[in-house]
């Protein structure tokens, strides 16, 4: 029987997963699509050839639906949903902090819940995706769900309290390297090199460095120390990052994001 696979509130996230699913060989009319506009329904059809449907359709039609609104659009959206879905079908929920508990309390009793936080790489299929099943999430569950997600990327399985570290480190983690490719840049720019020349190097040089990471089987600080030659250049800079506190820094910037991940949890909106 051909699975249904509605994603709720096609935003970034939600529109990421749509077209690595559709680039991973689900068929456009086993998807629907919900969205807050016409016209973003509207291109979502034209560009995937996908159904939009409204929320209370989707939970009645499609046999997984998965929730990509903002934290604070959860709530909204689960009222709206509850009176439309059935005990069997499968909640995935893509949002930071929102646990399982917090959705089946709003749903029937029995709804299977899965939570999963991915990251952005998925419009590239190379997404880190952590996915945790709730209280009456089966192996099943958890297998559709990483079938769903390995679609744009690897997928891991943890228990629910790490979602919150998980959300802070792999979640948020593509906004960390983005941010020292433009702080580094800037620092090419200080040298007196030109935007581009200094963007280009700096984005070979994240390539090659994640491309090791990934494929040579050494440690992090193997492979650091295999560029720091005595008395060069690289320790100088090093020490520089030391005086400077930035792993302290990127220590408190990983705590402050899990806080933040918990209090979404809770409702908090500002
Ligand atoms: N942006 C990111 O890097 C990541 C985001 N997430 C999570 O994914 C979720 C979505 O984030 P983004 O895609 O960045 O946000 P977004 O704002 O681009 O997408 C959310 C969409 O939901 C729509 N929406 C809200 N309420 C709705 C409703 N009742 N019915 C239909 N549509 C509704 C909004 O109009 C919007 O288009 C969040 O919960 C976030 O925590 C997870 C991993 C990474
Ligand atoms: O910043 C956020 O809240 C979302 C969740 C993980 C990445 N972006």
């Amino acid at each position: 029987m051909t699975q249904k696979v509605a994603v709720l509130g096609t935003g970034k996230i939600g529109e990421a997963l749509l077209s690595g699913m559709i680039r991973g060989g689900w068929a456009p009319a086993d998807l629907l699509v919900t969205a807050r506009r016409q016209e973003r329904a509207d291109e979502l059809r034209t560009r995937y050839g996908v159904t939009p449907v409204t929320n209370a359709e989707a939970a009645k039609t499609a046999d997984t639906l998965i929730l990509t609104v903002k934290p604070q659009d959860m709530g909204t959206l689960l009222d709206e949903l509850a009176p439309h879905v059935p005990a069997d079908r499968l909640v995935i929920s893509g949002a930071a902090g929102i646990t399982t508990a917090f959705i089946e309390e709003r749903l029937t009793g029995g709804t299977p819940v899965v939570r999963v936080m991915t990251n952005t790489p998925a419009l590239v299929d190379e997404a880190m995706s952590v996915i945790s099943g709730g209280t009456h999430a089966t192996a099943d569950h958890l297998a559709h769900a990483e079938e769903i997600f390995g679609a744009v990327g690897k997928t891991l399985r943890v228990p629910e309290s790490q979602q919150d570290a998980c959300t802070a480190l792999s979640g948020s983690g593509p906004a960390y390297f983005f941010y020292l490719v433009e702080a580094m840049t800037d620092a090419g720019i200080l040298l007196g090199l030109p935007r581009d020349k200094a963007h280009d190097l700096i984005v070979q040089s994240a390539i090659g460095a994640a491309t090791m990471l990934r494929d040579s089987g050494e440690h992090p600080v193997k492979l650091r120390e295999n560029v720091t030659s005595p008395a060069g250049t690289t320790i100088n800079a090093i020490r520089e990052l030391e005086n400077h506190g930035v792993r302290a820094a990127l220590i408190a910037a990983l705590e402050a994001a899990r806080d933040r991940s918990r209090e979404l949890a809770s409702g908090k909106k500002d």
